[in-house]
C-alpha cells in the first residue's frame, strides 16, 4: 500500500519566544482541525540571541528567519511559522510562502502601567520602541516625545517598562492581544497616520518548494486566509520594490474593498521631516503589481533620496 503523505507528522519550526509559540500553536490547532498531525520544533534565531543591538545594527536580512529557513532546507521541519512582518521581502528560490493566516487588527498601540497615561500632540513622554518607522512617525506627529531602545521579546520589553526605562511602550496590537497584555493599552494609533509595517498582524507559513505537493496543498487549505493573502501580496510587492530591508522606515497596509484592493504606503525620513504617503486602488488580481507601482511612485517622489541618505547615515555609524 502506498504511504499517504497526509499521515506524516508536520514538524512546525518556530522561534521560542512566547509570541512565536502562540503563533505556532495557532497554526498547529488549525492543521489538527483539518485532520493533520503536528509537532513543534523550537529553533533559536540571531534576532533572539543578539539583544544588545537594535535590528538596524545587527543589519543582515532575515535576523528572525534565517535559522528557520536552514531547518526547512535540511528537512528538519516541514513548515516554518513567522510573523509576516519579520519575513524578508524576497524568499530564497528553493523556499516559498504558502499561506498567510487571518490577520489581527493592524494598529500600533501604546502600553503603560499608568492607566492615566495620555498621549497628546504636545506630550513629553519617553516611549520605548526600536522600530525606525515608529520613531520617525512619533517625531513627526508627536514632536516632543523622545524614544528609547526596547529590543527583546515582549516580556523583556514589558520588564523594561516596569523598571521605568521609559514611560510607555509602543508595540503592534496583534502581539499585545495575543499575549494577553491588552489591559495595558492606553492609546491606539489610527492606521492612516501610523501606517503599519508591511505584514503587521499576520502570520506567514513557509516551506521548501519541493515539499510533497499533496501535503503542501493540505497545509495551504488549512491555514491560508484569502483576503489576508491578497493584502500581503500587495504589501510585499511594495516592500520588495522599496528594497529597504527591515530597518527602513517604510510602511504599507492593504485592505480589500467592494471594488478590489486599496493600499496605503510610503516612506518617512528618520527625522520625521519628510513623509511620503499615497493610496492606490486596483483589482485584487493585480495586488502585487499595485504594491510595486505604489513603491515606484514613492521612490520617484523623493523616496530614493531618503533611502540613500538613510544608507549613508548607517555606513557612518
Ligand atoms: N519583530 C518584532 C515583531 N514582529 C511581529 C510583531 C508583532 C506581531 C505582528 O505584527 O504580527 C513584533 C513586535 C511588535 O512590532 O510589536
Amino acid at each position: 500500500m502506498a504511504e499517504n503523505s497526509l499521515d506524516k507528522t508536520i514538524r512546525i519550526g518556530t522561534r521560542g519566544s512566547k509570541l512565536a509559540l502562540w503563533q505556532a500553536e495557532a497554526a498547529a490547532e488549525k492543521l489538527q482541525a483539518a485532520g493533520l498531525k503536528t509537532e513543534l520544533v523550537i529553533i533559536s534565531t540571531k534576532g533572539d540571541q543578539v539583544l544588545d543591538k537594535s535590528l538596524d545594527k545587527i543589519g543582515s536580512k532575515g535576523v528572525f528567519t534565517e535559522e528557520l529557513e536552514v531547518s526547512l532546507r535540511e528537512g528538519k521541519v516541514e513548515i516554518a511559522v513567522h510573523s509576516a512582518k519579520d519575513v524578508q521581502s524576497t524568499i530564497p528560490a528553493d523556499l516559498e510562502l504558502i499561506a498567510f493566516m487571518e490577520r489581527e487588527q493592524v494598529n500600533d498601540v501604546i502600553l503603560s502601567f499608568d492607566p492615566g497615561f495620555k498621549l497628546e500632540r504636545g506630550s513629553h513622554a519617553k516611549i520605548g520602541t526600536s522600530s525606525t518607522r515608529r520613531r520617525a512617525l512619533l517625531k513627526k506627529y508627536y514632536p516632543n516625545v523622545t524614544t528609547a531602545e526596547s529590543r527583546g521579546n515582549l516580556q523583556t520589553r514589558l520588564r523594561k517598562l516596569e523598571e521605568k526605562q521609559f514611560d510607555a511602550l509602543m508595540l503592534a496590537y496583534a502581539g499585545v492581544v495575543r499575549m494577553g497584555y491588552d489591559n495595558l493599552i492606553v492609546h491606539t494609533f489610527p492606521e492612516d497616520e501610523f501606517v503599519p509595517a508591511a505584514g503587521q498582524g499576520s502570520v506567514a507559513i513557509e516551506c521548501a518548494r519541493d515539499l510533497d505537493p499533496e501535503l503542501k496543498q493540505a497545509i495551504k487549505e488549512a491555514l491560508d486566509h484569502t483576503d489576508t493573502h491578497t493584502s500581503l501580496l500587495a504589501e510585499r510587492g511594495f516592500l520588495r520594490t522599496m528594497e529597504g530591508g527591515c530597518s527602513i522606515p517604510s510602511f504599507a497596509l492593504a485592505t480589500l474593498t467592494d471594488e478590489g484592493i486599496s493600499i496605503t504606503g510610503g516612506l518617512i525620513s528618520l527625522d520625521g521631516q519628510t513623509l511620503l504617503q499615497e493610496t492606490f486602488t486596483g483589482s485584487a488580481e493585480a495586488a502585487e503589481a499595485l504594491g510595486e507601482n505604489l513603491a515606484k511612485t514613492i521612490l520617484g517622489q523623493g523616496g530614493d533620496a531618503i533611502l540613500k541618505s538613510i544608507k549613508a547615515q548607517r555606513s557612518e555609524a
